[in-house]
């Protein structure tokens, strides 16, 4: 196995993105959790670029042990003095500089020839040399340099004394067939090639960022730069955790690995993006919340009957909980059973088909069926009457200066009944029209709505006691829509009162 280095650059290029300040207290708290990480070196800032970048990189220095830490420089003298003073006190500590060599950025941003740029390259890898014995050199914007420049300068780095030698695709043009070819060649045909280590620094602006980077591993490079969730200047930087699980699972493929403790990958993308505001989208690999969830049935089902027929990584490898099944409107029978069943209910088949036809029928309504919904549901179903009323259709028009009026359709022993009715709210009204409908109007004592759970998207679970005469009965109801909701429980109610079943007498206050 080949030892792939991993560079963490998530406090430099990935705070250069917009919208993100870390304090040195915060960028202290990262560095800590990148060297529990098992990082090898943590690129902690630009120190040139502010007193507070530069107090971060001299904290880390001080306060973080394990890893390299390395400071970035222009190659200007300012720069390397700055950068050397502030990575001073750590144990082992890196200058990394750079500069450009693609023909634009020499021509129109340098304004300097490419024999001045090399003079340039290796005057700082020679000052650098002067303060520490492991100085990066990178051409930015190598991906849209001419190879046999890069050749050049880089043999000419390395002489200067460059201990690693970074090929970074600065603007995300490169595609990994390409990249590979590019890093192979200079790679091959460098002089002094041997000595050093091969970088590769790749940003995602063509979504390539971590393809491209796995294409270099793949051609001889030996460090990736990387960052947590791919946070970084434009479009981000190869995520770390992607790359090292590529590495990983892929091992046999890339004959290679890292010193990345994985199980506290997830931890470090919690942290990161807490501390700079930016938001992990649900569906990123790795440490996206659904990344290792399932909804469709025949994934649940294929999960249930053998891990890995839906799983190439087990959520515990990157220091998640094990993969999580959701419920939803693409779930079948055996994730459905399986959630009642880790609630405690043990159900037959026959319970198991009307459970499952209203589970689907909340599912389309609703985006995601809790476990609260679960619930409510089997405990509805297990308290339900006969149905002799059935609610059919159900119209509520109601608004601040309309008096609310409801339509219903209900299917009784002998027919199909549609009555309206005004009432006090959409509520009263539906009531109203109900009773019509069946014929029977018996006396509301209580009326109850909670929230299966919390939010909007929950559903409404309705209970309601009615009397009539000396009887009385408890009905239920649950649907995302809480008049729906309510008229399930009255017609549950109802049926518990035309059919004996849970009705009780009333106890008389004295
Ligand atoms: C690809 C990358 O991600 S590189 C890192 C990018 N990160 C950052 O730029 C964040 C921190 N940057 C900063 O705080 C500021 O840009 C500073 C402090 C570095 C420089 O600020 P200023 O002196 O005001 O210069 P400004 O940023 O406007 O322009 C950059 C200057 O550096 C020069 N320059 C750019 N790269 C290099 C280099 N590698 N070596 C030497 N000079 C360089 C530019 O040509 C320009 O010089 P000029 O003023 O003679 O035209
Ligand atoms: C400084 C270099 C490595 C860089 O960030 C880039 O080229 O994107």
């Amino acid at each position: 196995m080949r030892r792939i280095k991993i560079f963490d650059t998530t406090l430099r290029d990935g705070e250069q993105s917009p919208g993100v300040a870390l304090s040195p207290d915060e960028k202290v708290a990262i560095a800590k959790q990148l060297a529990r990480l098992g990082v090898d070196v943590i690129e902690a800032g630009f120190p040139i670029a502010s007193p507070g970048d530069f107090a971060a990189v001299r904290r880390i220095a001080e306060e973080v042990e394990g890893p390299t830490i390395a400071a970035l420089a222009r190659t200007a003298k300012a720069d390397i003095e700055r950068a050397a003073e502030a990575i001073e006190p750590a144990a082992r500590r890196r200058i990394h500089t750079f500069i450009a060599t693609s023909p634009v950025h020499m021509e129109k941003k340098l304004r300097m020839t490419p024999d001045e740029v090399v003079e340039k390259a290796v005057w700082a890898v020679k000052f650098a040399r002067g303060f520490v014995d492991d100085v990066e050199f990178s051409a930015e914007d190598a991906g849209r340099s001419d190879p046999d420049f890069l050749v050049r300068i880089f043999g000419e780095a390395i002489a200067a004394g460059a201990t690693t030698i970074n090929i970074p695709d600065t603007v995300g043009y490169q595609v990994p067939w390409k990249f590979a070819e590019l890093v192979g060649y200079i790679i091959e045909n460098t002089p002094g090639a041997d000595g050093v280590d091969w970088s590769v620094h790749t940003h995602d602006d063509l979504g390539m960022a971590v393809v491209n980077s796995l294409a270099a591993v793949r051609a001889g490079a030996t460090q990736v730069e990387c960052t947590i969730n791919g946070i970084g200047e434009r479009a981000g930087n190869a995520s770390l955790e992607e790359v090292v699980m590529a590495l990983y699972t892929r091992r046999d493929f890339f004959e290679a690995e890292t010193g990345v403790n994985t199980r506290e990958l997830y931890r470090t993308s919690q942290l990161v993006s807490r501390l700079t505001g930016m938001v992990v989208p649900p569906n990123k690999a790795i440490v996206g919340r659904n990344a290792f969830a399932h909804e469709s049935g025949i994934h649940q089902d294929g999960v249930l009957k053998a891990r890995e027929t839906y799983e190439i990584m087990n959520a515990e490898i990157v220091g998640r909980e094990a993969a999580v099944m959701v419920l939803g409107k693409h779930s079948g029978r055996h994730a459905f059973k399986k959630a009642l069943a880790e609630l405690g209910y043990e159900i037959g088949d026959e319970e198991l088909k009307p459970l499952f036809a209203r589970f689907k029928e909340i599912a389309d309504r609703k985006k995601q069926v809790t476990t609260e919904d679960l619930i409510a549901l089997v405990e509805d179903e297990r308290t339900r009457a006969p149905e002799m009323f059935k609610l059919l259709d159900l119209q509520v028009h109601s608004g601040l200066a309309l008096t609310p009026v409801a339509t219903v359709k209900v299917k009784t022993p002998d027919d199909e009944v549609t009555e309206a009715a005004t009432g006090d709210g959409p509520v009263d009204a539906v009531y109203k029209a109900i009773s019509r409908a069946v014929g029977l109007s018996p006396t509301l004592e209580r009326y109850r709505i909670e929230a299966t759970t919390g939010g909007t998207e929950a559903l409404g679970e309705v209970m309601v006691r009615l009397r009539q005469g000396s009887v009385v009965v408890t009905g239920r109801g649950i649907a995302p829509d809480i008049v729906e909701s309510s008229a399930r429980a009255y017609l549950d109610a109802l049926n518990k009162l035309v059919s004996g079943v849970g009705a009780r007498e009333a106890i008389e206050a004295p």
